[in-house]
Formats: C-alpha cells, structure tokens, sequence
C-alpha cells in the first residue's frame, strides 16, 4: 500500500508538472528580455507562491465539497448560477486558447524544419502540425497518455543535454540588466502565471491520491517546484547566451518559438545542440498540445453530449480543432497573444472560484474541513484574489492597448 501510494504521489507529480511544462516555457526567455534576468527572477517566484496557495486552495474547497469532484460541481454547489456560468465558460477560454498557442507555436516549428526545404508556407505548416499530432487525440486517451509519458521523458533528457552544452557559453553581462521598468514587467505577469498552470488535473489528483489525502499539498506544492526549477536554469541560460540585440530582432521577426532555437543554435557551434533544443521545445509544445487537447475533446464531448464512435468523435474533433487552427491561421505571430488570453481564464478558473467557493464554506457557511485548510488564512485568500484580478487586469489593459 505504502509502496503504491508512493508510486502514484510520484505519477502525480509527473503529470502536474509536465502539463506545466509546455509551451509557457519557450514565451518565457523572449518576455525575460524585455523585463531583465533579476527582475523576472522575482516575478517568477511570485507567480510560484500564488500559483502554489491557489492548488492549495482548490484543495480545501475539492475535500469539503466533495473529494475528487470537478471545478463545475464545486462551483455550483458553492457559488449557484454565476458560478456555473464562469464554471462552463472559463474551460473553454482556457483550453481554446492554449490550443490557438500551442499551434502559432507548433506551426513555427514545423516551419523551421520543412519550410525551407518543401517551400510550405507557414500556415501550411501549422496544419500539418494539426493534422499530426491531433490524430492521436482522436484515436484514444490511452494513445495520448502513453505517448505523452514517453514524451515527456526524452523531453527532459533533452533539456539537461541542452543546458549541459549552452551553459559555457553564457555571459553574465547579458544577465546585468538595465532599470527595471515597471510596463514590461506588468506586461510579463499573464504569461508567467499561464507557464505554471496545471489547475485544470487538480480534480483527477485528488482522485488518484483519494487514500492518501494527507500527502496530497506535498504532492501539488512539488508539482509546481519542478518547472520553478526548469524554468530559472531555462532563463539562466538563454537569456545568458543571447544578447539583447537578438532578442530584440526575435521580437521583430515575430517568429517566437521557432526563431528562438534558431537563434540559440547559432551561438555555439555543432548540430548536436541544435537537436538538443528542437527536440526538447518540439516536445515542450507537443506534450501541452496533447494535454490541452485531450481535455478540451472530453469536455466538449461531454459538453455537446458526442457519442465515443468514429462518426462522435470525428465531430467533436472538428469542434475541438477548427476554431483554434482558424486562429492560429489569422495570426501567426499569435503565440504570446493567445497565451495571454489563456492567463484571464485561468486566472478565473485556477484562483477566483476556488477563493470564492473557499471563502463561501468558510465564512458563510461556517464550515470547518477536518482534513486539510489552506496556509495562510485570510491573508493567502486576499493575496490569490488580488493576484487573480491583477492578471485580468492587465490582460485587459494590454487587449485595448494600454499596454504594450
Ligand atoms: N502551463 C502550460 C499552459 C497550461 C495552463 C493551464 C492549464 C494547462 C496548461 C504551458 O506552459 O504551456
């Protein structure tokens, strides 16, 4: 038993931080060079204390209303018919947009490796990227987890091997940067949040790890240890090997993902880190683009009540797969936007209902959990509740273009 219940505390963490680990990561470095190693070293970490007190929050609110059960049971039972509206509508923003993200990101890629030998335009490629990897989600969940594990795997071999050869050639004038201005840093939150986010597996966790209730805030607090951890040596060295005027015609070429391998493959010379970094931010982006659009198929199918036959689960892949190729088609430079749409839901979805639902049962309803509380009190609900409005807030305020 004790045995079991490690081996599945382990697959926890493995699944929440590889849903965490995706295409968040390749945004990071191009945001960190507007904002300054040292300061989004600080954010990063902010973003990880929030992004760890509202797993924990979730947690209270799943044991006291009902262990295991989904973030739209719990809204309903708690908040009634607002909360089922946000409860309904927040997925979908979430999941649409990371997909519109993951195939700007994905289409990149492609392009890189084929555009110029088969002269496929760009958007050939990102449907190509869609064609490939959304296969597997039509054909079956068991296909995509055992692809993703393995995936996953390779793709932190990958990133160690890459580190390994990039980190010679860092310079630590690039990490000594300017003053800080305050607009690229606020800009900078909504991405930073999105690339902690897991929330959505928070349900099937609990789920998975029933019998062990206790284990389960260690469990989520190292879910979000390890990108924490893959992130600051992923900024270390790719903000330290590229130098301000490269990212600077990164973000002019509006090319994102793809052009930032390009990029870093450049500095030092030989093909094998050049693979190291395609294979690691290619399975970066294919392992989220798994997740992401397992959870949106089951949604939706659940949602338009498809059948599991071929002919169901051909329509609700065309639900799950056109709108977001539309997007992506429209907006090719779209990565960094889309992901930032993605932060205004899941900031409702991750932080603002379980903080509603949490200070509801205890404060309302007087209710006490005999299993778990979240730390912090009042305190860490205010601070999450702040947090959450912040990311909208500036989500909004960079949609109208007061920021930029
Ligand atoms: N963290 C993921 C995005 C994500 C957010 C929320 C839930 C699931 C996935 C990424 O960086 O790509």
């Amino acid at each position: 038993m004790i045995e079991l219940n490690q081996s599945r505390r382990l697959g926890s963490v493995f699944i929440l931080s590889g849903t965490a680990i995706g295409a968040g990561m390749l945004a990071l470095p191009l945001v960190s060079a507007q904002v300054g190693f040292w300061a989004m070293m600080g954010l990063l970490f902010i973003n990880f204390l929030v992004v760890v007190l509202a797993a924990l929050i979730t947690l209270e609110a799943n044991l006291l209303v009902e262990p295991g059960c989904s973030l739209y049971t719990m809204a309903v039972r708690v908040l009634g018919r607002w909360g089922r509206l946000f409860a309904i509508l927040s997925p979908l923003l979430l999941f649409y947009s990371l997909m519109a993200a993951y195939l700007a990101g994905g289409g990149s890629l492609v392009f890189q490796y084929f555009g110029h030998s088969t002269m496929a335009s760009p958007q050939v490629c990102v449907i190509i990227f869609t064609v490939f990897s959304g296969a597997f989600v039509y054909f079956s969940t068991r296909s995509v987890d055992l692809l993703s594990r393995l995936l996953f795997s390779v793709m932190m071999l990958a990133f160690a091997a890459a580190l390994i050869t990039l980190f010679p050639a860092v310079d630590e004038q690039n990490l000594v940067y300017h003053p800080i201005h305050w607009e690229p840093a606020l800009v900078a939150i909504p991405v930073i949040f999105t690339s902690f986010g897991f929330h959505g597996s928070i349900p099937s966790i609990i789920l998975y790890l029933k019998s062990d209730t206790r284990r389960i805030g260690t469990v989520l607090i190292l879910g979000a240890v390890v990108p924490l951890a893959v992130y600051i040596l992923w900024l270390l060295v790719a903000t330290g090997v590229l130098s301000d005027q490269a990212f600077i015609q990164l973000s002019e070429s509006g090319e994102s993902a793809g052009g930032l391998v390009r990029e870093l493959s450049d500095v030092v010379a030989g093909n094998q880190l050049k693979l190291f970094l395609h294979v690691f931010s290619d399975l970066a982006l294919l392992t989220s683009f798994l997740g992401v659009s397992l959870g949106l198929f089951d949604y939706l199918a659940s949602l338009l009540q498809r059948k599991n036959n071929w002919f169901g689960r051909l329509q609700t892949a065309f639900v799950t797969f056109i709108p977001p190729v539309i997007f992506a088609l429209c907006y090719p430079e779209g990565f960094i936007v889309a992901l930032g749409y993605a932060s205004v839901a899941l900031a409702i979805l991750a932080i603002l209902l379980p903080v509603l639902i949490v200070g509801k049962l205890r404060i309302v309803k007087k209710h006490q959990s005999e299993n778990y509380r979240a730390p912090g009190g009042k305190f860490s609900l205010i601070l999450c509740f702040f947090f959450g409005c912040l990311v909208i807030f500036t989500q909004i305020m960079i949609s109208i273009e007061l920021l930029a």
